[in-house]
């Protein structure tokens, strides 16, 4: 099988690459590393495989001759070349990490943990576009999928806490500079035990307005957090917050919509999406059975007892980071009703938020 490959040494491309190298993906299939921007350059050589030489990734003519596209390039890359490639009568499959083909009804969101039978009857339908899905409904699902695959989720509000690498390489450098600029502006203070603390604070507050960078977040969230992410919708929602009900219901392939709603934040975390759950379910379990189902979900769900020393360890970004686990916790019964649980779900998202989902789905094909 030849494999295309588009985005390779991108942010979520690197941790693909990364990835795959560790499962040993590259001994399946024959790898071809495209370019937008060193054609003619020397090709990695991902798990000891040679390559020929950096093709171009817009070059139509060679991108047809891939029997499987993967890219991780973005949106505007997936705008530009898709459609041209498809008019040139390609019929290949294509995975992308990019939103831009998600809710087209030629597409198949991509997370099989959760969704493994809407991807293989997608496959038996000759459906050859396969797409990564937004990363916090990934890694909600996959803490959450149990419950969903159980039938018992009647709604649910999710509040999101993602990390700055939800915005790509240059936000999470924003994010560590600011926190350079605060720790510079109050240094001084900061080593001589007796200054006063809110002397301190009033300084930091100072720099938070006027001299952290916002260049790429369009505001600062070091010291602070930014209650919107991506576009406004006319609705009142944000893209992102919009995402939440269309996909999941997309990823589930759900007869009728459940409802998926609430507000998206970004906060100064820098590879780890957080979602503060309200689940309201559709009957009254005790908390021990929907441990079991939550649990049964898939063997990444890291299921933490809703225990306060276990949690501020366990259920942190500290300890998720650059790991598959996706982090379950918090799980309580709520004042609203015996219906209604709390659940705090944790996990990487470069991995099963951006990656993961694409390496499969081409171990998948390669399988099939
Ligand atoms: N960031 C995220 O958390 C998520 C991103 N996605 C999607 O994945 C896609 C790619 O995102 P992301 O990986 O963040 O994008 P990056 O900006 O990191 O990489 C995209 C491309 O930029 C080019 N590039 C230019 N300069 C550099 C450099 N210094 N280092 C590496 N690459 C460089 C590369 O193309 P070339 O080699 O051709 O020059 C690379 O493939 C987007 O569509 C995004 O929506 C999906 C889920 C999550
Ligand atoms: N929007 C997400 C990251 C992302 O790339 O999402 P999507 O793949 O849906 O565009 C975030 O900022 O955290």
């Amino acid at each position: 099988m030849r494999v295309g490959l588009v985005g390779w040494r991108g942010m979520v491309g690197s941790v693909l690459m990364q990835r795959m190298v560790e499962e040993n993906d590259f001994a399946h299939f024959e790898p071809y590393y495209f370019t937008t921007s060193s054609v003619g350059g020397a090709s990695p050589s991902f798990g000891g495989k040679t390559a020929p030489a950096l093709m171009d990734a817009k070059d139509i003519d060679a991108l047809k001759s891939m029997d499987v596209i993967l890219t991780c390039q973005g949106g505007d890359y997936t705008g530009e070349v898709f459609p041209k490639l498809r008019a040139a009568g390609w019929n290949g499959y294509w995975i992308d990490a990019a939103s831009s083909l998600r809710m087209e009804n030629d597409a198949i969101i991509v997370l099989d943990p959760v969704n493994l039978n809407v991807i293989k009857d997608g496959l038996a339908k000759g459906i050859k576009n396969y797409i990564g899905g937004n990363c916090t409904n990934s890694i909600m699902l996959m803490g959450m999928g149990g419950l969903f695959h159980a039938g018992l989720v009647d709604w649910i509000s999710s509040m999101t806490y993602q990390a700055a690498s939800g915005g790509g390489a240059n936000h999470m450098r924003e994010l560590l500079k600011g926190m350079g600029v605060i720790h510079s502006a109050v240094e001084a203070e900061l080593a001589t035990p007796s200054s006063a603390i809110l002397d301190i604070d009033r300084k930091v507050a100072q720099c938070i307005r006027e001299d952290v960078p916002t260049e790429f977040f369009g505001a600062p969230l070091a010291g602070g957090l930014i209650p919107w992410i991506d576009k406004q919708l006319d609705n009142g929602q944000s893209k992102e917050e919009w995402k939440g009900q269309a996909e999941v219901n997309k990823i589930l392939g759900t007869a009728s919509t459940i409802p998926v709603d609430g507000l998206c934040v970004r906060i100064g975390a820098m590879r780890c999406h957080s979602l503060a759950l309200t689940v309201k379910l559709k009957k009254d379990l005790p908390l021990s059975e929907i441990e079991s189902i939550i649990k049964s979900g898939n063997p990444w769900v890291k299921w933490v007892p809703n225990d306060r020393e276990i949690s501020v360890k366990e259920l942190t970004p500290a300890s998720i980071t650059g790991k598959l686990d996706i982090g379950v916790g918090r799980v309580r019964k709520l004042n609203m009703g015996p219906e209604y649980i709390s659940a705090f779900v944790i996990g990487d998202q470069l991995l099963w938020g951006a990656a993961e989902p694409l390496r499969r789905m081409l171990r998948l094909l390669i399988a099939a």
